[in-house]
């Protein structure tokens, strides 16, 4: 963690915060708010937000203010991604937004420990840097992206992680959606325990 990020969770390096609809996973479609964490380390060489891995480019701000911001949507689901979110301790944002009757909600590589009062957690492991055992076993959904052929083994291996309630998403890394898709659909078809996940906020082109 970034020596001037309190270990308390009071203040967390913000990016942005936005309200959509979930494009991707178990809880596509419906509408959240999102809060974007800078400063992650995992490195992933296609990842679509690049610009959130320098957490000192992101302004430390108040979970409290994060909080005001998140109560003011018609939506109750709030959504805290990154970055790389479980770098921070997030006991205290999620503990504000349950008091405040909102649902917590993460996407996380899981390769830091967890941290925070959690209603889903989307666990979207990566090979660049191992998940912990920890967040596999209270994932709700495991949802790994496919870039090549490769990537279906990692799933199975991922999958063997994750308890058996956990639901299982292979999603097309979006620069070879053309390419994967079709080699996922028919995954899918011959091992229906998974499911396609598509980034449906790409297509509709909103955040
Ligand atoms: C940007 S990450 C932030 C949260 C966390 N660091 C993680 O990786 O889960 C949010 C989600 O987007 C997925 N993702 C990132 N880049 C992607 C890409 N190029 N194509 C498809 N999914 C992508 C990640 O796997 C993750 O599920
Ligand atoms: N609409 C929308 N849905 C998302 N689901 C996970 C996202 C993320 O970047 O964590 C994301 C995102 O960036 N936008
Ligand atoms: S772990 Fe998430 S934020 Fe970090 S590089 Fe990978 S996709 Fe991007
Ligand atoms: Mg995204």
């Amino acid at each position: 963690m970034m020596a001037q990020v309190p270990e308390d969770g009071t203040l967390l390096p913000l990016m942005e915060e936005f309200y959509t609809i979930q494009g991707e996973g178990y809880n596509t479609g419906k509408a959240a708010y999102f809060i974007r964490l800078g400063g992650c380390d995992v490195g992933c060489h296609w990842c679509d937000v690049k610009e959130s891995w320098d957490a000192d480019m992101h302004p430390l701000t108040a979970a409290d203010e994060i909080v005001q911001h998140a109560s003011k949507y018609p939506s109750k689901a709030i959504v805290v991604t990154g970055g790389e979110p479980l770098i921070y301790n997030l006991g205290y944002l999620t503990a504000q937004l349950q008091k405040s009757g909102l649902k917590t909600f993460i996407e996380t590589s899981g390769a830091y420990p967890l941290s925070g009062s959690w209603d889903w957690i989307c666990l979207s492991p990566k090979k660049f840097k191992a998940p912990v055992q920890q967040v596999a076993d209270k994932a709700d959904e495991l949802k790994v992206i496919v870039f090549n052929k490769s990537d279906f083994a990692f799933a199975e291996h991922n999958a063997l992680m994750v308890s058996d309630k956990c639901k299982l998403y292979l999603q097309p890394e979006w620069s070879k959606a053309k390419e994967m898709t079709p080699l996922i659909v028919e995954y899918v078809m011959n091992n229906p325990k998974w499911e396609i996940s598509l980034q449906t906020h790409k297509y509709l082109n909103i955040p």
